[in-house]
């Protein structure tokens, strides 16, 4: 609940490329604002942790596609304290391997796995609303596939340099070169998919967050929430 309006209900849709910081600042306006937090990038993440853990070949689109009902994939989302199970087993650390995050985005670029995770990500933030809670949702495609009709859309960026240096801290790697060729890569496998690419639409605000600090990006999409809550609700 926001003292600018009632917050109840309300969806914030945040895409945009990888480390540009959606995940901490979601993370942030969910805390500031009581709102639930969604990291979709998680959920494939999950899924493709399962298929490399079970054998299947996820450069194989008809073989991602046959196995994307097995796993059970769920997620809490308390902002302090997020958490991602496959089959009820806690998979929080292993989905955040390189090899996982080397082949995410192949089996994200499969229509039957987008479908089945968008089916979730929908449920999840209905089941928010019908328990009148709002909540941050982030990821590539939750402004235009997602929730296309939330009030919040915003479309985070920063320049590659910054993104690189941010995630290299994060990672403890002094090889700035070799994060931003890998952020790269995943951003073109993002942006060129067939199905629900990242892109900007002209409805979403897009925040270049270079020179910013995460405190005072929070705090900027805080006043964005504000906003739109009040505005909601009159
Ligand atoms: N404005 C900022 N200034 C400095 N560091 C930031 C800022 N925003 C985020 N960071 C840091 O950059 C790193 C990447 O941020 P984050 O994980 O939130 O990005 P992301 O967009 O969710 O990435 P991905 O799509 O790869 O999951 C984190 O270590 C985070 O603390
Ligand atoms: N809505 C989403 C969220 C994520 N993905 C894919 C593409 C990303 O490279 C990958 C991992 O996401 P991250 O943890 O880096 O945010 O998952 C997607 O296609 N759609």
């Amino acid at each position: 609940m926001s003292g600018q309006g009632s917050t109840e209900g309300i969806v914030i849709a945040i895409d945009g490329p990888s480390g540009s910081g959606k995940s901490s600042t979601s993370k942030g306006v969910a805390k500031a604002r009581g709102l639930r937090y969604l990291d979709t990038g998680a959920m494939y993440r999950a899924l493709t942790w399962w298929m490399l853990d079970n054998g299947v070949d996820v450069h194989d689109p008809a073989a991602v596609a046959a196995a994307v009902e097995r796993p059970v994939i769920e997620m809490g989302t308390d902002p302090a304290s997020p958490t991602i199970s496959v089959d009820g087993r806690d998979v929080a650390v292993e989905i955040r391997t390189k090899e996982v995050t080397g082949n995410v985005s192949a089996v994200s670029a499969v229509p039957e796995a987008r479908a089945l995770l968008v089916r979730t990500q929908r449920a999840v933030i209905d089941a928010a609303r019908r328990e009148s809670a709002g909540i941050v949702v982030e990821g590539r495609d939750i402004t235009t596939v997602v929730a296309p009709e939330a009030p919040v859309k915003l479309f985070l960026t920063a320049s590659a340099e910054a993104r690189a240096q941010r995630r290299s801290r994060e990672i403890h790697t002094g090889d700035v070169a070799a994060t931003q060729a890998d952020l790269a890569r995943r951003d073109r496998l993002d942006s060129s998919r067939a199905h629900s690419p990242l892109k900007r639409t002209a409805d979403a605000t897009e925040l270049d967050t270079t020179g910013m600090t995460l405190d005072e990006v929070i705090a900027l999409v805080v006043t964005l929430v504000d906003e739109a809550a009040a505005t909601v609700r009159g």
